[in-house]
């Protein structure tokens, strides 16, 4: 009955729908000059893009709603994008992101009355239907309703939800509009003015949730901010092409996704500048079995290091202020109690860079009156020229060095010179230390500031990152997301949140901790969760929705018949009719030496690795610390033993990851004696 009722509804909605876009369509581009023409073109543009994605999924939801004001219960159906009848001014289809669609997703199907927050106030009122619906191809494939008033069942909710985790994946994380969670779509909407902090475990949709408020932002905010100025810094290339596809099925374009690494060195605009390959220094490090060994006092991490650099950057400030009066000819003197007046009150709040140049072009005015002294115009001419001189070499102290000179400098004068790196061999953490300088130096460009800014597998940040991108985004506007059981840079970020909560204060900050696992089975998590039993100052175990699979299989196998048993874990899987499958190994070396002993019997097994700028799907064999973000529909971890997997904390946390990226399957082998992480 109810899908025949759907089958009507989006007949109707379909015929409005194509007649809008052909009208669209038939009127030609305008490519002039004339202003108030070009933004009804983008207007038009953009009303085109939203009818293409309704064109092709319309709608996910249905909610009936009796407002007790209007007192009539309104249908509303809810989609990836709003769209208006244009000839009678009703709303065909709600924007999931409007404010009736929050409750939508926050309804968790009790009889009480229930508001959301409109631009006009509160709209206090009560639901009557909660419904999902799949249209695929211009049909109602399927109704599955989670609420209806005075009806006793309400389970559907979990139904559907399950029935979209039980899908198989391809190569790129999607949207999940349609199945957003009541505590993810209170992280989404959360106020852009206070920085959100998500600690989730692995599989709980940080990403995911991050990248759907981006686009609840720019929906919310539309006045306030720009797509262009959003930016998401995510650990690398394979990882920001598995994630970019979202925005653009949100109809969210322009969306700046990078690396840290590639937005500063873009930023530091300094050719002569290179860092030592990210790959080999990574590749070093996951392949040493301990932990590097930091001399706290100097880590150049910390805010403490960047509290030195400040003092020293003011220190140079002022010593390259002249300490003498200035006197383009004798007996004429400009003095130097003047110009300290100028630097300390008129241009206090500048930058370095300005104040001098300020300091210069004022001096020169004064010049160019003081000159006037000489009647005689070649002698004004000579006495320009010959102050001009001067000049320049009094201000001579001052020097408009390069961000790197600035910074060797000062670590000179800390007399820390073993800590300079060459210019061309920079580690990651000069970048933060280097945009520093150039930020306190020379100032940001208006236009390269951020408006929002999101950052994924935010424990592998130091402290000095976030110190430094805070100074460049309006407002504090962060999505900051990260997992601390998954922090496998440790050597790189954090331990805590707390460190960042107190680099913008706790009132400024939201924090928010996430526990439920949308990916994987509930044998994979459970297998996955006495891992993190191993590690001490552990964040809170997964707890699994209630999605069944096979257990996770620990298979001994011998050195001689490990290749024949991959092959048949591949067949098996591929009989199953699992898309994305994954072999995890613990190195990057181990990986190629696996893949050449493999290729002949696996001819379509692919090496993902840190190098690599894209994720194909299919079949991959790929390092541990490379798998990170990503998630496949089966995985087999490789050499879970004892020598490479001991009981340390980087051990400890690579297994998780490892074992946390299966959604179906998961099986592990291992030669000599199993981990004894993998002990109860
Ligand atoms: N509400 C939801 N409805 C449907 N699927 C969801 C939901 N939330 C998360 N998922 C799915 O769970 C999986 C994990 O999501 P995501 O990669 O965003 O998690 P994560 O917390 O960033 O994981 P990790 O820390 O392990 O990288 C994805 O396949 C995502 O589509």
């Amino acid at each position: 009955m109810s899908k025949q009722e759907e089958i009507k509804v989006l007949e109707e909605k379909l015929v409005i729908l194509t007649r809008q876009y052909k009208q669209l369509q038939e009127i030609p581009p305008y490519t002039g000059e004339d202003f108030n023409l070009q933004v009804l073109e983008a207007s038009r543009q953009r009303q085109t893009a939203a009818l293409e994605i309704a064109l092709k999924e319309p709608y996910f939801g249905r909610l009936d709603f009796e407002d007790f004001d209007e007192g009539q219960v309104e249908q509303h159906y809810i989609g990836k994008t709003g769209i208006t009848d244009e000839e009678t001014g009703n709303i065909l289809i709600v924007d999931w992101r409007a404010p009736v669609a929050s409750l939508f997703y926050a309804f968790s199907g009790s009889e009480d009355d229930v508001y959301y927050e409109s631009p006009d106030g509160l709209i206090d009122g009560e639901i009557h239907l909660k419904r999902n619906l799949i249209i695929r191809e211009n049909n109602v494939q399927r109704v599955v309703d989670s609420y209806v008033r005075g009806q006793q069942e309400t389970s559907g909710g979990d139904e559907f939800l399950l029935y979209k985790l039980g899908e198989q994946k391809d190569n790129r994380l999607r949207d999940i509009v349609a199945t957003i969670q009541g505590e993810q779509n209170k992280i989404i909407r959360h106020p852009r003015n206070q920085v959100v902090i998500i600690q989730g475990v692995a599989g709980s949709g940080k990403t995911t949730v991050a990248l759907h408020r981006l686009a609840y932002l720019l929906y919310e905010y539309r006045e306030q901010i720009r797509a262009e100025r959003m930016i998401i810094f995510a650990p690398n290339s394979v990882f920001l092409d598995y994630i970019s596809q979202v925005l653009p099925e949100l109809g969210v374009g322009d969306i700046q996704q990078t690396t840290f690494s590639t937005w500063a060195l873009t930023t530091l605009d300094d050719h002569k500048l290179k860092l030592i390959p990210m790959h080999e220094r990574r590749r070093q490090y996951f392949e040493m079995r301990t932990n590097e060994q930091i001399d706290t006092d100097w880590n150049k991490r910390t805010q403490s290091f960047k509290e030195k650099i400040d003092r020293e950057l003011e220190k140079l400030e002022v010593e390259w202020i002249p300490t003498e009066d200035f006197e383009p000819w004798p007996g004429v003197i400009f003095q130097n109690e003047q110009l300290l007046r100028w630097m300390n009150e008129d241009f206090k709040e500048a930058v370095a860079i300005t104040k001098f140049e300020r300091t210069k072009a004022r001096l020169k005015r004064w010049i160019e009156i003081e000159v006037k002294r000489f009647d005689d115009p070649k002698e004004q001419q000579q006495a320009k020229r010959k102050a001009n001189e001067q000049l320049r070499s009094y201000l001579r102290k001052w020097k408009n060095e390069k961000p790197y000179d600035l910074y060797i400098r000062i670590l000179k004068n800390l007399g820390k010179f073993e800590l300079a790196p060459k210019r061309d061999q920079l580690e990651l953490e000069d970048l933060a230390p280097l945009l520093h300088i150039q930020q306190k130096w020379s100032g940001i460009d208006k236009e390269k500031q951020f408006d929002h800014v999101v950052i994924d597998e935010a424990q592998d940040f130091s402290p000095y990152q976030l110190a430094v991108l805070k100074e460049r985004t309006r407002g504090q506007s962060f999505t900051i997301l990260g997992d601390l059981s998954q922090g496998i840079h440790s050597n790189e970020g954090i331990e805590e949140w707390q460190s960042f909560i107190d680099l913008f204060g706790e009132t400024k900050t939201a924090y928010f901790e996430m526990d439920k696992s949308y990916r994987s089975t509930y044998e994979i998590i459970e297998f996955s969760n006495i891992i993190l039993s191993h590690l001490e100052n552990r964040p809170t175990y997964a707890k699994p929705v209630f999605r069944s699979g096979d257990n996770v299989n620990l298979q001994a196998v011998t050195k001689e018949e490990e290749a024949e048993s991959i092959v048949h874990w591949v067949n098996k899987m591929q009989s199953k009719g699992m898309n994305t499958l994954a072999i995890i190994t613990r190195t990057e070396k181990e990986t190629n030496s696996y893949y050449h002993q493999l290729k002949r019997q696996i001819p379509d097994l692919t090496v993902v690795s840190s190098q690599d700028h894209s994720y194909q799907g299919g079949l991959s064999i790929l390092p541990v610390y490379v798998s990170k973000g990503l998630e496949f529909d089966a995985v087999l971890v490789l050499g879970a033993d004892e020598q490479n997997y001991p009981k340390e904390p980087l051990a400890t946390k690579l297994l998780y990851v490892a074992c946390t990226r299966a959604l179906h399957h998961l099986d592990i082998m291992y030669s000599g004696t199993l981990s004894k992480l993998l002990q109860k």
